[in-house]
């Protein structure tokens, strides 16, 4: 049995059906086993036939197929935390309990009784045996406030029901009950046994798609416990998962959305790539000895977005500009998330119409730099920055319209100025370091 002997992965263990919708389950599951980064592994108890309106067929697989993916995993790799989750059937509990005990498992059971879309995944017969057989030999249950009370044999409709059933739950043989809040007033209530309190974390309800949400939180759990989290920690970092994982999820079906807990993951990539390129951009436009004459009398900058950025905290630029120091170009500040609001603003309403295009620069206006970019192939658009409407960016507003009026996103947008306010060119394209790159080739076309 091996751990991974170089990093010290943990390896964990989902004992769960799958949903061919890919949001709940031990799809839900791996990928969130993976954005903690530890090694998941997963036992299939049942197939169901599953879309985001609910379930329509399930196909339970043989108790012995169950255990010989466990004993397969479990004679490999050294596991010590897995969590459970559909179990299905009285049989597939029983023999789950079985390897439970064999392999000396911590679990986390996700007492998974319905899909919120609808459709049964807990057999009538099996809901006795789970109590029985499975629930003394975990270490900590995740029940949603329908579950906790199922669970307790008492309806759980507010935080006072919540604190009755964790003891209930609790008295049937486990070490820490949480029950999740999501049904009740989005705080989560852990229950330790042995030192007989009550801890509550506390959340507001945020909008987007939850189906999956309660398998995603028993991984999350499952993966911080088996990295030595504390029990409160693990469960704060679970929440706060969720909680994002609610937000990105996308509408991919007609039903309830799944969670997307990959989500946060690939967004932290991109906005390390966008910092990247700004800053490879920062450092091409500052080694040139002919850009800074293009640097506007207001300084410039230079953005990039993350993929489907909504607002500026989405866009990297330099704090406090670049400006012109001693015949070049100087960044100021630092480059940050939120550091700009007018080249910001020409990108989001850039990308609003063409996703791919998420990096933009503010350049000096001239009717020669105009030219020139004429002849470098640019197509380009203008806007009327005297016309103003009230409670809208001007650039948001100019930017929009130039697009519209060119038809789609042109490489270059320009205004002419107005009273107090210096005419400008903006150059727009795909990456930063690319705009950079042609700033400095326009720059050297110019007298
Ligand atoms: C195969 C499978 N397992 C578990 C569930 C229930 O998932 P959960 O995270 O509780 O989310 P909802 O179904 O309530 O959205 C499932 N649906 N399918
Ligand atoms: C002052 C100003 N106006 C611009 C325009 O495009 O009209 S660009 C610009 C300078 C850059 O500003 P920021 O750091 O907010 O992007």
């Amino acid at each position: 049995m091996t751990e991974n002997p170089l990093t010290k992965i943990p390896i964990v263990m989902t004992i769960a059906g799958s949903d061919s919708g890919g949001g709940a389950g031990i799809a839900a599951d791996l990928k969130t086993f993976a954005s903690f980064g530890v090694h998941g592994t997963c036992a299939i108890t049942s197939v169901t036939a599953q879309n985001t309106t609910g379930v329509l067929e399930t196909f339970d697989l043989a108790p012995g197929a169950i255990a010989s993916q466990i004993e397969a995993v479990c004679s490999d790799m050294k596991i010590k935390w897995a969590k459970t989750g559909m179990l299905a059937s009285a049989e597939i509990v029983k023999q789950v309990a079985k390897q439970v005990k064999k392999h000396g498992l911590s679990l986390v059971l996700d007492p998974v009784m319905a899909a919120e879309a609808g459709g049964d995944l807990l057999q009538k017969e099996a809901f006795s045996v789970l109590i029985e057989e499975l629930l003394p030999l975990c270490k900590v249950t995740t029940p949603n406030a329908f579950e906790a009370g199922a669970l307790a044999g008492i309806p759980v409709k507010n935080p006072e029901d919540a604190k009755l059933a964790a003891r209930k739950i609790a008295d049937l043989g486990v070490e820490a009950v949480i029950v999740t809040g999501g049904h009740l007033d989005a705080t989560d209530l852990i229950y330790e046994s042995v030192s007989d309190t009550f801890t509550r974390i506390p959340g507001t309800f945020v909008s987007g798609g939850t189906h999956g949400s309660g398998c995603t939180y028993s991984a999350a759990m499952t993966a911080c416990l088996a990295c030595d989290d504390r029990l409160e920690i693990s469960a704060m970092k679970a929440k706060n998962f969720v909680v994002q994982a609610i937000q990105r999820s996308m509408p991919v079906g007609r039903g309830v959305g799944p969670v997307n807990p990959l989500g946060k993951a690939l967004e932290d990539k991109e906005r390390y790539l966008a910092l990247e390129d700004v800053k490879e951009a920062v450092l091409i436009l500052a080694d040139s000895h002919e850009f800074a004459k293009l640097i506007p009398e207001v300084g410039c900058n230079i953005g990039m977005a993350i993929p489907g950025a909504r607002n500026y905290e989405d866009v990297a630029a330099v704090e406090g500009r670049i400006v012109r120091c001693r015949g070049r170009a100087n960044p100021v500040g630092c480059i940050d998330f939120g550091a700009s609001k007018h080249v910001a603003g020409v990108i989001l309403a850039a990308l609003r119409e063409q996703p791919g295009i998420r990096a933009a620069m503010n350049v000096k206006y001239s009717e020669e730099i105009l030219a020139t970019c004429r002849s470098l192939g640019l197509g380009i658009s203008l806007f009327d920055r005297e016309k103003e409407t009230e409670g809208v960016s001007t650039i948001d507003r100019g930017s929009s319209e130039a697009i519209k009026e060119y038809g789609g996103v042109p490489g270059v947008i320009y205004d002419e100025g107005g009273v107090g306010k210096e005419p400008m060119i903006r150059l727009l394209g795909t990456g930063a370091s690319e705009l950079a790159k042609l700033a400095v080739e326009l720059a050297r076309k110019i007298e």
